[in-house]
């Protein structure tokens, strides 16, 4: 085929093209994952500039020829990572199949994530892609913090907390642990939003949680089950102990003061609890079932008190 000018469109002039090897170094510097190559004896046989900058491994560390284990052992030394870590990453050099991993690293003190790949070459060596994932884990992190948590509250949401007390009734019956439930519903909660507002109402809720998360225990999980009414599972905790956290919610709730923006008079709030502790053979909707029969009694027997069943 020839163009206009009678030249050859399929052949170059070796003056005015890179060789192929330069074309592919060009390449290698501009890909935005680090990359290396490493032979049968561990040699290492070519890396990119985003490897190095990557790692920021001491000079001299990177180098055609050095043994790659010996980068493994300075990016370990560098990077906050345990022996344990360190033996894995050697072990996983002979890996024959493609396989990826993420692993946590610090760089310059900074913590980061990355996400290698491994490409096992015919023989033995590899070549392996290194991608910096720091980002989509902290956007994963914070995804499933949102679909566990309650926004209003940052408790936990009821879905959530349904898992968890499946986990630990579960757990307790394992070990023969003792486990407490706790359904607790502010008194008359509609007057509050009909009487203040619905912003002050959320006041009230946010207030809530804040008493109930300051008299926890740090095993103690506490997560909101719907509108005005929440829940506290209290691991390790039988009913004479379990009684005696719910009323101290329920005193504290008594003394809560959360103003309305016009008034300055605290908000009377009041909290009705129905405790309960998981028995032998019983299952999420037993123990969820007991403690609002419980809490309902309280309800029917005036509020602002704890019955336990
Ligand atoms: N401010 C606010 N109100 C909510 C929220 N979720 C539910 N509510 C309100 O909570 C109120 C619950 O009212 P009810 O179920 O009648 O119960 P109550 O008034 O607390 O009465 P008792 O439970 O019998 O003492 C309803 O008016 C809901 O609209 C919320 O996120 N914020």
């Amino acid at each position: 085929m020839t163009d206009e000018s009678g030249g050859n469109r399929n052949s170059y002039d070796k003056n005015h093209f890179p060789q192929q090897a330069d074309v592919l170094n060009i390449v290698l510097d501009h890909i935005t994952q680090g990359m290396v190559v490493v032979g049968p004896d561990y040699r290492t046989l070519a890396f990119n500039r985003h490897f190095e900058e990557m790692f920021q491994l001491p000079p001299g560390t990177v180098e055609v020829g050095a043994d790659f284990r010996d980068i493994l052992r300075t990016w370990a030394a560098t990077t906050g990572q345990d022996q344990q870590m360190l033996d894995y990453a050697i072990y996983q050099l002979d890996e024959p199949a493609t396989f990826e991993f993420e692993f946590p690293q610090l760089i310059n003190g900074d913590p980061r994530w990355c996400l290698l790949t491994h490409n096992p070459l015919p023989g033995k060596g590899f070549v392996r892609t290194f991608t910096d994932i720091t980002k989509r884990k902290a956007l994963e992190a914070s995804l499933m913090k949102l679909s566990r948590e309650d926004p209003l509250t940052g408790l936990y949401n009821r879905r959530t907390i349904l898992d968890l007390l499946e986990e630990e009734i579960q757990r307790g019956q394992r070990y023969k642990h003792p486990l407490s439930f706790l359904m607790m519903d502010i008194d008359h909660f509609k007057k509050i939003n009909d009487q203040w507002g619905h912003p002050t109402g959320d006041e009230v809720l946010k207030s809530f949680a804040a008493q109930c998360r300051s008299v926890m225990r740090e095993n103690d999980k506490m997560g909101r089950f719907g509108g005005e009414e929440f829940v506290m599972l209290l691991p390790e905790t039988g009913k004479t102990d379990a009684v005696l956290v719910a009323e101290r919610i329920r005193k504290i709730t008594a003394e809560m003061a959360v103003k309305p923006k016009r008034s300055s008079t605290p908000i009377p709030v009041t909290v009705s609890i129905g405790a309960t502790t998981a028995g032998e053979g019983d299952d999420v909707e037993y123990v969820i079932a007991r403690a609002d029969e419980a809490m309902y009694e309280a309800k029917d027997a005036g509020r602002n008190r704890v019955i336990c069943h």
